[in-house]
C-alpha cells in the first residue's frame, strides 16, 4: 500500500531536515545578535546577521510550507488506499460474516478506526520525523553551544519517556474502549432507523432511547477517561520541563557570575531549548498516539484477517470455458457453515439438466437456500462436488461463473440509482432498447412509463416508490438482461400476496423458457411445471420426482402440498 509513495516520504524528511536546520542557525544568529548588536548597542553589528535570519526564516518558510503540504499528501493518499483496500476486502467476505458483524460496527471500523490510523499516519509522518530531526540538531546545537549545560538539560530528559510509557496503556486500553463503543452507537442507530416501523408500532421509543442511551454512555465514559488521562499526560510534562528550565537558568546564572558565560550564550541557550523540548514532547507523545491508533488498527486488523470463504484458484482465471449450456450437477455435496454445529447439507445429489425446471421445496431451515450459495459458490462444499456442464465450479474465475449462474434472491435488491440503472446492471453497457424489451419481457414496461420519471425515475433501496411485486418485477428484467444459462430463484413469490403472485408467473415463465432453472420454494403453484421436484429436509434429499407422482406417492411432497393447499382455501 505505501508503493510509490515512499519516495514522496523522503521528501518530506529532506524538508524537514532543512526546516531544523534552518531553525538552529537562526538561534545561533539570535544570540550573536545579543552579544554583538544588543548588549553593545553597535547598530552596524546589527545589519548583517538581520539579513541572513531574514533570509534563512524565508528559506525556512517554504521549506515548511512544501514539508508540510507533501506530509499532508502522502498520509492522506496512504490512507484512502488503505480504507480502498479495507473495503475491497470486505466486499468479498462470505454472507455469514455480515451475520455475525453488526452492519454499524463495520461501517465504524471502515470509517471511524481508519480514521484513528489517518491521525497517526499524519502525525507519525509528520510528527515522529520532524520531531527526531529537530530534536537531534537542537540538541547537536546545544551541546556546541554549551555542552555542560546542554549535559544538564539531558540528564532531565528520561523524564519524559518515563512519563509517556506510564501512560501508554491506559490511553491504549481507554482508546480500545472507545472505538468499541464508537462501533456499538452506530450499530444502534442503524438498526432503529432500520427498524423504524416497528419502533413506532410498538411504542418502541423509551426502549429504543435506552439502548442507545446505554452504548453512548459506554463511549462518554470512554471519551472523558481518555482526555483526563492526556490532561494528565500534558501538565505532568509541563512540570519536568519547568525543572529543566530551572536548572538550566540556575546553571547559567552561576555561570555568568563566574564569568564563563555571556547573556546572549544563556538567551540563546534558553530560546533553543524552548525549541528543544516540544520535539522531544511530542516524540513521547507519539507513543501515547500510536497506543490510540493501535485500538482502530487492531479492529480493521481483525476485518482483513477474515478470509473469503473462496477464491479465483491458481489459473482459473486464464481458463476460457465459452457459454456453458447450462448443464447443473451435485454429486454428494455435504455443508456445514463455518462456525456451526451442524451440517446444512448432507450428501445431496441431483442434476439439472440444459432448460429443465427444476424445484427444491421443503420445510424451513432443510437448507434449501444453502443450495442456492453453493451454486454461486458463496462457499465451497466440504464434500463432493458441483458442477457446469461437467466442470467443477471452482475451475471457473468466480466473476465469469456468476454470469453464467443468475440469482433471483429472496430480498429485492435495490440499488441507489434509477430505474435504468437498476436493470442495466444485469448488463453493464446495454442499450436503452434492449433494457426496455426487458422491461417488457418481466411486465415491468407499464408501470415504468407511468412513474414521473419513467425509466430515469431515481429509486432506493428504502423508497415505498415501488410495491414488492414491482420491485420484482424489477429484479426479473435484470436478470432477463443477463441473459445466463442457469437461472437460481430463491423464493421468488415470498412476500407477494395472491394477485402480485399471480402477475409475476407469467413474466417469470419468459425468464426461465431456455435457461436451466433451479427454483428454490415453498409456494407449489408452478410445481406442475417442473421437470423434477426435489425434497429436501434437515440437509438431506427424501423424495425426488415429478408433481403427480410424488402426489400420488403421499409423503413429505404429498403433505407439504396438502397444506399449502388447506391454507389457500382458508384463505
Ligand atoms: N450463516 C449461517 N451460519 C450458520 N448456520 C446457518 C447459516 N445460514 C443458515 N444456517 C443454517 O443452515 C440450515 C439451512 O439453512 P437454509 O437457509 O439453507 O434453510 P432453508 O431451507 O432455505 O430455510 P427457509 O425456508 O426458512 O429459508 C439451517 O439450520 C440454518 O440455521
Amino acid at each position: 500500500m505505501t508503493k510509490g509513495l515512499r519516495r514522496w516520504l523522503v521528501g518530506v524528511w529532506l524538508c524537514t531536515v532543512l526546516g531544523a536546520l534552518a531553525e538552529t542557525a537562526a538561534i545561533l544568529l539570535f544570540g550573536d545578535l545579543t552579544d554583538n548588536a544588543l548588549q553593545k548597542g553597535s547598530l552596524d553589528a546589527f545589519w548583517s546577521p538581520a539579513a541572513q535570519w531574514l533570509g534563512i526564516a524565508v528559506v525556512g518558510a517554504a521549506v515548511g510550507y512544501a514539508g508540510g503540504s507533501l506530509a499532508v499528501w502522502v498520509s492522506e493518499r496512504f490512507v484512502m488506499r488503505l480504507r480502498e483496500h479495507v473495503f475491497d476486502h470486505v466486499q468479498k467476505l462470505p454472507p455469514h460474516f455480515f451475520q455475525r458483524h453488526r452492519q454499524g460496527d463495520l461501517l465504524s471500523r471502515l470509517t471511524g478506526d481508519v480514521e484513528a490510523i489517518e491521525q497517526m499516519a499524519v502525525s507519525g509522518l509528520i510528527g515522529t520525523a520532524s520531531a527526531l530531526f529537530s530534536a537531534v540538531f537542537y540538541a547537536a546545537a546545544a551541546f556546541w553551544l554549551r555542552w555542560e549545560l546542554a549535559a544538564a538539560t539531558f540528564v532531565l530528559a528520561p523524564l519524559f519517556w518515563l512519563a509517556a510509557r506510564k501512560f501508554a496503556a491506559g490511553v491504549r486500553s481507554v482508546a480500545r474502549e472507545g472505538r468499541v463503543a464508537d462501533g456499538a452507537v452506530t450499530s444502534v442507530v442503524e438498526e432503529s432507523l432500520g427498524n423504524l416501523v416497528l419502533t413506532q408500532a410498538y411504542g418502541r421509543q423509551d426502549a429504543e432511547r435506552r439502548r442507545l442511551s446505554r452504548e453512548a454512555t459506554a463511549w462518554f465514559r470512554a471519551a472523558v477517561r481518555s482526555a483526563r488521562l492526556n490532561q494528565a499526560y500534558g501538565q505532568l510534562v509541563q512540570v519536568i520541563e519547568t525543572v529543566c528550565v530551572l536548572a538550566v537558568i540556575g546553571i547559567g546564572v552561576w555561570e555568568i557570575s563566574e564569568g564563563q558565560m555571556t547573556l546572549g550564550q544563556l538567551l540563546a541557550f534558553a530560546a533553543l531549548l524552548s525549541y528543544l523540548y516540544p520535539p522531544i514532547r511530542s516524540l513521547a507523545q507519539l507513543g501515547l498516539l500510536i497506543s490510540a491508533a493501535t485500538a482502530g488498527a487492531e479492529r480493521l486488523v481483525e476485518v482483513l484477517d477474515t478470509r473469503p470463504a473462496v477464491a479465483d484458484r491458481a489459473g482459473s482465471t486464464r481458463r476460457e470455458t465459452g457459454r456453458p449450456d447450462g448443464f447443473v450437477e451435485l454429486h454428494d455435496v455435504s455443508f456445514r457453515y463455518p462456525g456451526a454445529p451442524t451440517t446444512a447439507l448432507e450428501s445431496l445429489t441431483f442434476t439439472a439438466r440444459p432448460g429443465e425446471l427444476v424445484i427444491i421445496t421443503g420445510p424451513s431451515g432443510a437448507g434449501k437456500s444453502t443450495v442456492s450459495k453453493l451454486l454461486l459458490r458463496f462457499y465451497d462444499p466440504d464434500a463432493g462436488s458441483v458442477l457446469l456442464d461437467g466442470i467443477p465450479l471452482h475451475d471457473f474465475p468466480l466473476e465469469r461463473l456468476r454470469e453464467y449462474v443468475t440469482l433471483l434472491p429472496q430480498e429485492t435488491l435495490v440499488l441507489h440509482d434509477t430505474v435504468r440503472a437498476n436493470i442495466a446492471c444485469g448488463r453493464p453497457g446495454a442499450s436503452d432498447h434492449a433494457i426496455e424489451e426487458a422491461a417488457r419481457a418481466a411486465d415491468a414496461h407499464e408501470f415504468i412509463t407511468a412513474l414521473p420519471e419513467g425509466y430515469d425515475t431515481w429509486i432506493d433501496p428504502n423508497s415505498a416508490r415501488l410495491s414488492g411485486g414491482q420491485l420484482q418485477r424489477l429484479a426479473i428484467a435484470r436478470a432477463v438482461l443477463r441473459d445466463a444459462p442457469v437461472l437460481v430463484l430463491d423464493e421468488p413469490t415470498t412476500g407477494l400476496d395472491a394477485i402480485a403472485t399471480r402477475r409475476i408467473v407469467e413474466p417469470l415463465r419468459r425468464l426461465m423458457a431456455g435457461r436451466t432453472t433451479i427454483m428454490i420454494t415453498h409456494d407449489l403453484n408452478l410445481a406442475p411445471d417442473a421437470d423434477r421436484i426435489l425434497v429436501v429436509d434437515r440437509g438431506h434429499l427424501v423424495e425426488t420426482g415429478r408433481h403427480d407422482d410424488l402426489l400420488a406417492h403421499g409423503g413429505t411432497y404429498a403433505h407439504l402440498h396438502g397444506s399449502q393447499t388447506l391454507t389457500w382455501a382458508a384463505s
